[in-house]
């Protein structure tokens, strides 16, 4: 596989049923070869894609010291702005070259059944930038829009109603992250990385990237496929929770970013996570007769914040 499938979406907002499972019968192919795919035809709007990368980049054109007013370390669920190099996906490489802007679910800290859950809690926002933060909430919306009806494709791919996986999206955690990679200088050394190698760790990832490239997926041992941007297209790839629940028949593939294009990068992945306490089980048209599930039941903030720990980098 040399790379990544382009799938058209369109058929996902027909009302009638073959359509949309032609368009699953695509997806499960991309999810049995390594979980990775373009999807097209969204329904999401080129200049709404436009004006959030805009945003992005007016973000981290600040200043350092108005990054630093709303810097994560004030925040008890991941918000706010998290240095460069304040993250190590890949274990033994060097820290990574991004810096993030990070917001999410809000939910009040008094929840009767989230409360204490990690990945629930308030946003912190840039004073003074009540447009800017209208942008990154309507993009976040359109988000979530899609997702739900790309978990409702995944349904469908694996022979379950289309409306399986919605007890464990009320409430999600999802998360939008606004990314910064600067140019790797030329003598960065081998183990320098914009994003070190890591799989995602909740159900699914909408990526939106610039121009620039420099998204690599694995294949196989020893490859890398390249993962360029297509203008229309997101990058959907599958997390943590979906070998889970498909008892190891959907990856979860390792990824990484090294920018060696000499320009800005940035990028913008949204994170459908599921529900804090939700637990995943294996799907039951996933398990042939008398095969027995691999992974022990984990809850979403457990894996969540068990992850978020061992990368934090400073
Ligand atoms: O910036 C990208 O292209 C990918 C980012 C990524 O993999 C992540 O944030 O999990
Ligand atoms: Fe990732």
């Amino acid at each position: 596989m040399s790379e990544l499938p382009i799938i058209d979406f369109s058929g996902m907002y027909s009302a009638d049923i073959e359509s949309r499972r032609a368009v699953a019968r695509h997806v499960r192919a991309a999810c049995l070869e390594n979980g990775f795919f373009y999807l097209s035809h969204t329904g999401v709007t080129a200049d709404q894609t436009e004006r959030v990368l805009a945003a992005a980049r007016q973000f981290f054109d600040l200043p350092e010291a108005v990054k630093l007013t709303i810097d994560k370390s004030q925040s008890n669920c991941g918000r706010g702005y998290e240095r460069m190099g304040g993250q190590r996906l890949e274990a033994g490489a060097q820290a990574d070259r991004k810096e993030a802007f990070m917001m999410g679910t809000e939910l009040p800290a008094d929840d009767p059944q989230l409360a204490g859950l990690s990945h629930y809690g308030p946003n912190l926002w840039p004073e003074g930038m009540d447009a800017w933060r209208a942008e990154i909430e309507g993009y976040r919306a359109a988000m979530i829009a899609l997702a739900h009806r790309i978990m409702a494709c995944l349904a469908l791919s694996l022979d379950v109603a289309e409306d399986y996986f919605d007890p464990c999206f009320v409430d999600s955690i999802s998360s939008l992250r606004l990314l910064h990679y600067p140019p790797q200088p030329a003598n960065a050394g081998a183990d320098a990385r914009g994003a070190g190698a890591h799989t995602d760790w909740g159900a699914i990832t909408i990526l939106l990237q610039d121009d620039v490239g420099g998204l690599q997926v694995k294949d196989g041992d020893d490859g890398w496929i390249d993962a360029p941007p297509i203008p229309g297209a997101f990058i959907i790839n599958l997390g943590d929770l979906v070998p889970r629940w498909t008892n190891g028949l959907y990856r979860s593939t390792t990824h990484r970013v090294i920018n060696r294009s000499g320009r800005e990068r940035y990028s913008i992945p949204f994170f459908f996570d599921g529900r804090g306490d939700y637990v995943s089980e294996t799907i039951p048209t996933c398990l042939a007769p008398g095969e027995l599930p691999k992974f022990t039941p984990l809850s979403v903030s457990e894996h969540l914040a068990h992850m978020l720990s061992s990368t934090r980098a400073m």
